[in-house]
């Protein structure tokens, strides 16, 4: 069964830590850091858990171990090494209905800590659910690399401005249109530079001039290829993942429709081409981006290549993404 994953708003709420170690030191760091009040009981403290106690950043608690701490926590991380006591407390916060950490033991948790890329407000979390910790670190340096460090202040923007935002943009296809706009321009290359001031200015000059983001009716004619996600062109991805609609060929392959945007309208495409196209229409006529997708290299043949070429004739704009043709292509050759 996979994890649910959520994002917990711990800020001024009391969590329990059990275990004063490294692995104990890091995850109250990472408690900390989200605003938690932590309170702590351990044997021994590691000296920089130490120095937080006396810092009053956290409280200790002594004595024996009190089940009833459990009771006013929210969370309870579990990290002695004990596993035989580990496995007692993690008895104990589920007979009391409360989330715990075990760290030596993902069967055991009802919650597990991932691997963290901070580019707050934005972050992303990798989890392998408790089958590779390792492996969701090493992703994790490997995308710290890829993601710009400027997106952080780029959502603060989109957060800051978010009033004006929906004022000035009441109507949700519009205001998508322009958050896309804004993602793909000069905004985030001025954050990148340091030149915050230069970036709200132009943050703020496409907002005073939202007008000016185009109506949404638009269509894109997909081929999907032979069903092998990798073999997806990034232009298909691109537009499956820009659609208000997804009109669905039935031969599209789940694994690639997994790709496409998730809150997009999923239709069931007509057999008949000729109806497939008047849905276009109707669509893109209403201003909405439907996206049209077809396996193989979808729209070369016939009959669908003069109705792609019929809908080019159209008011907005509609583009053709050929895919990678037949079921065969990406076949070992072993054969
Ligand atoms: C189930 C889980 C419970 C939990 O939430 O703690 C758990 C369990 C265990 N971890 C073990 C080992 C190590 N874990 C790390 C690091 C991290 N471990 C984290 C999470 C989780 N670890 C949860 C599952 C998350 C998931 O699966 O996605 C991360 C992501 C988040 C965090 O802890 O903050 C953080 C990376 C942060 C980052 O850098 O981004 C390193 C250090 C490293 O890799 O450098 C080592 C090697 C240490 C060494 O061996 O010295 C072992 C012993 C394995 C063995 O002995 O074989 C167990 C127990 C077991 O697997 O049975
Ligand atoms: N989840 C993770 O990311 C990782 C988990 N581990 C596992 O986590 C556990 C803890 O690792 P470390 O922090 O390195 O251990 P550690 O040996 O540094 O610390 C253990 C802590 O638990 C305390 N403790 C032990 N028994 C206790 C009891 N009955 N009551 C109160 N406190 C008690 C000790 O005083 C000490 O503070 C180990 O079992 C280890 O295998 C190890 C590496 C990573």
């Amino acid at each position: 069964m996979p994890l649910y994953p959520l994002f917990a708003d711990l800020a001024g709420r009391e969590v329990l830590v059990v275990g004063g170690g490294e692995v104990a030191l890091r995850k109250v760091e990472a408690l900390l850091h989200a605003g938690a009040r932590v309170r702590l009981h351990a044997h021994e403290v590691h000296p920089a858990l130490a120095g937080w106690i006396d810092a009053g950043r956290l409280e200790r608690l002594a004595g024996d171990f009190d089940p009833a701490w459990i009771d006013g926590a929210w969370l309870t991380v579990v990290a002695t090494d004990d596993g035989a006591f580990n496995a007692a407390l993690a008895a104990e916060a589920g007979a009391r209905h409360r989330f715990a950490n075990v760290v030596d033991d993902a069967a055991l948790s009802t919650f597990q800590v991932p691997a963290v890329i901070d580019r707050a407000p934005l972050q992303l979390a990798i989890s392998s659910g408790g089958a590779a910790p390792m492996l969701a670190r090493r992703l994790r340096e490997r995308l710290e690399t890829e993601l710009d460090p400027a997106l952080g202040a780029l959502a603060g923007l989109f957060a800051r401005h978010r009033g004006a935002i929906r004022t000035r943009l009441p109507e949700l296809g519009h205001r998508r249109r322009w958050f896309d706009a804004v993602i793909d321009g000069p905004v985030l290359a001025l954050l990148r530079a340091g030149r915050e001031a230069d970036a709200e200015r132009a943050f703020v000059a496409m907002l005073d001039d939202a007008g000016a983001v185009p109506a949404g009716g638009r269509a894109s004619l997909v081929g999907t290829g032979p069903g092998d996600p990798g073999q997806l062109t990034l232009a298909a991805l691109r537009a499956m993942n820009l659609a208000d609609v997804l009109l669905v060929d039935g031969a599209v392959a789940a694994p690639v429709l997994a790709l496409a945007r998730k809150d997009a309208t999923r239709e069931a495409a007509p057999d008949d081409p000729a109806a497939c196209a008047a849905r276009v229409r109707e669509h893109a006529d209403a201003g909405r981006h439907v996206v049209w997708l077809r396996p193989g290299d979808g729209f070369r043949e016939a009959p669908f290549a003069p109705i792609a070429a019929a809908l080019g004739d159209a008011t907005w704009p509609c583009e053709v993404h050929a895919g990678i043709a037949g079921p065969d292509a990406g076949r070992s050759v072993d054969a």
